[in-house]
């Protein structure tokens, strides 16, 4: 006879691979571990302002094709070597999209982009991914989600945000207090700023929260807490905050909270309207005021992809144009080639 109290609403329940038996499947190997780490000593100096060179997270609004992505990485990588005295480029790697109310949900949960949901094979291309872009020469920049993705592939990843539809979460701080990596936390999707200063003070403390070890069991996990979280100003419902008024808020916010003043400027999302014909024009406003002597200002973030615009999504795969977002609206790699260019000039 079925249970009439547990599992009323649950038709599977596959269990996955453990982190440790992933990551033996697919090793990160010495020489990538020691670019990781590097890497993040790198976005540590930076973040904190004591690095001269501007911040880029830039890429693709998600990852759902990794032969495109990875020809932008090809190209990415390229153009990273040759701005990098002024800029220091990360790609974005998003494989898990946070939806407003529903919608495809990224290469992890669901890899053959067809509702199958294969979350095995979406973490196992997710690490296959990110091993290929480091060793382009390529840091990686992703948006944490559910809070046992890392421990699937977080060994792989330079810098992480918690999103503006989880940055209040408890749970999101809390792993983000265990992360090793540099985190930034977006103000909410209303603009609220102060969630997000809350979440830097709570990740910075320790925690003690529910979650799962190397081997997939699942533990009470204790962290030390991570001193190397800042806020991304992204916009809201109310309008943009990258101009200089709600940016010297958010400066005098985070001083008053006692935090240090760096911040990360996204110029997509609410900053854009989410429309990527305005997005160049946030971005060089943004550095218009680095360049001006704003040094709170250490980076900024551009979704951006080897073709223009997005596509509507669900369609037939054969009929997915090649390199272009299934996700938010990106600026194509023309684009964004002559926009890191010029910024590297007035940089
Ligand atoms: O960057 C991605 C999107 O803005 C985010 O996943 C929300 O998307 P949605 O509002 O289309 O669900
Ligand atoms: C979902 C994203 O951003 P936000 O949390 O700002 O909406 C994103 O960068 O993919």
């Amino acid at each position: 006879m079925p249970s009439r109290v547990t599992d009323l609403h649950v038709a599977r329940n596959v269990p996955l691979p453990s982190p440790a038996r992933l990551q033996a499947e697919i090793p990160r190997g010495d020489g990538r571990a020691d670019f990781v780490a590097q890497s993040r000593v790198h976005l540590r100096t930076l973040l904190s302002g004591n690095d001269p060179r501007f911040l880029v997270i830039v890429g693709p609004c998600s990852i759902h094709d990794t032969d495109s992505g990875l020809e932008y990485a090809h190209r990415l990588a390229a153009l990273a070597e040759r701005l990098r005295d002024k800029l220091y480029l990360v790609m974005r790697v998003y494989f898990e999209k946070p939806r407003t109310t529903v919608g495809w949900k990224g290469l992890i949960m669901d890899p053959h982009l067809d509702g199958t949901d294969d979350i095995p094979e979406g973490l196992r291309r997710a690490r296959h991914f990110l091993r290929s872009v480091i060793d382009l020469g390529l840091p990686t920049a992703t948006e944490l989600l559910d809070p046992i993705t890392p421990q699937y592939i977080a060994d792989l990843i330079s810098w992480s945000a918690i999103g503006a539809r989880t940055a209040e979460s408890q749970t999101h701080r809390q792993m983000a207090s265990g992360l090793s990596m540099p985190v930034g936390f977006k103000n909410t999707t209303s603009g609220d700023l102060t969630a997000a200063i809350n979440a830097v003070k709570a990740a910075a403390m320790p925690q003690t929260f529910l979650g799962v070890s190397e081997e997939g069991i699942a533990s009470s996990v204790t962290t030390t807490g991570n001193p190397s979280c800042h806020v991304i100003l992204r916009g809201g419902d109310h309008g943009p905050n990258y101009d200089e008024a709600s940016i010297s808020a958010a400066r005098e916010a985070l001083l008053a909270a006692k935090l240090a003043p760096g911040l990360v400027i996204d110029a997509s999302h609410a900053n854009c309207g989410k429309d990527c014909a305005k997005m160049p024009g946030v971005f060089r406003e943004i550095v218009r005021q680095r360049a001006a002597g704003d040094r709170s200002i250490t980076g900024a973030m551009l979704e951006s992809n080897l073709v223009a615009g997005s596509q509507s999504f669900p369609k037939p795969l054969n009929q997915l144009i090649r390199g272009q977002s299934i996700t938010d609206s990106c600026i194509d790699w023309e684009t964004t080639e002559a926009l890191l260019h010029e910024a590297a000039e007035k940089l």
